[in-house]
């Protein structure tokens, strides 16, 4: 079982490349990447977000000998547009939405029925968060983000029990924290661990196969206390204890880590 661990006591993976390499050798591995903070760097406006070319042909080369999926918050078409590419796999919603190459589709169903009240609470908090500058919605198909990366410092707690006493009032959602941003989510037992199970199942016919992840928020908590029979790697830092089991710094360590693994 994995353990939560202080991010600052984790090995590095750069340092621990070597044995990495090994692992990754001797297995057959998936390869499952967060988007924003990992692949592409936190920027002030989550529509700017991008990834660089080198980080592209990194992603591409390696789907070249292994199956990749991007999981990300973002929602689906987003996220594979900013990616661009098509051989991939791609969870979007938090994992709410899996596409993949040939057509492959898969939708939550229970999620689905949701999709009227995630219209009706979009409304209502637009409405009751008029009044706080800097607020940025960013509707995807199964969430709902709401950014204060450019709310006033001491706005902050008005913007948090403002969607506190909103989000109390709607039984089927409920709403989850990542970097300076709320999110509205289906009250459903699904997460990002969930849909990379539910991949690793769909890409592989081990019944545990060997797999890695690497992401720098909270969310990809869930994904990493799934790496059992793998390596979860954590970029940078969310704040809160980990459940992964190395740390690199940044995106241009990323690129180091993904391209040793080529
Ligand atoms: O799971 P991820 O791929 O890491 O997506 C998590 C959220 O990322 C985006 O927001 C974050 O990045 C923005 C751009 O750098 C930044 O402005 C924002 O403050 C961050 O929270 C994205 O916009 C969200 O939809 C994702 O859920």
């Amino acid at each position: 079982m994995k353990t939560l661990q202080d991010p600052k006591q984790l090995d590095s993976a750069i340092k621990n490349l070597e044995e990495i390499q090994l692992k990754f050798n001797k297995n057959k591995p998936l390869i499952f990447l967060d988007f924003d903070g990992t692949l592409a760097p936190i920027v002030e406006n989550h529509e700017d977000a991008g990834m660089d070319d080198e980080t592209r042909e990194i992603v591409k080369q390696l789907s070249n000998k292994y199956a990749i999926a991007v999981v990300s918050g973002r929602g689906l078409s987003d996220v594979r547009n900013k990616v661009g590419l098509s051989d991939i796999y791609y969870a979007g919603s938090h994992g709410f939405e899996i596409a993949g190459p040939n057509n492959f589709e898969k939708d939550n169903e229970e999620a689905k029925k949701m999709l009227p009240v995630f219209t009706q609470i979009e409304q209502t908090l637009r409405q009751e968060l008029n009044k706080i500058d800097g607020v940025r919605f960013e509707r995807k198909k199964f969430t709902l983000a709401i950014h204060y990366r450019q709310v006033a410092e001491e706005k902050i707690s008005e913007f948090h029990n403002i969607i506190e006493n909103v989000v109390e009032n709607y039984p089927d959602l409920h709403k989850g924290d990542g970097k300076k941003v709320v999110e509205i989510k289906p009250n459903i037992d699904w997460h990002k661990g969930k849909a990379v199970n539910f991949l690793r199942k769909e890409l592989s016919t081990h019944k545990n196969p060997f797999s890695i992840y690497l992401g720098d928020d909270t969310t990809d908590e869930d994904a990493f206390r799934e790496m059992e029979n793998g390596i979860g790697i954590l970029v940078g830092e969310h704040g809160n204890d980990s459940y992964a089991d190395y740390r690199i710094e940044n995106i241009e360590e990323v690129k180091q880590c993904l391209s040793a693994l080529l």
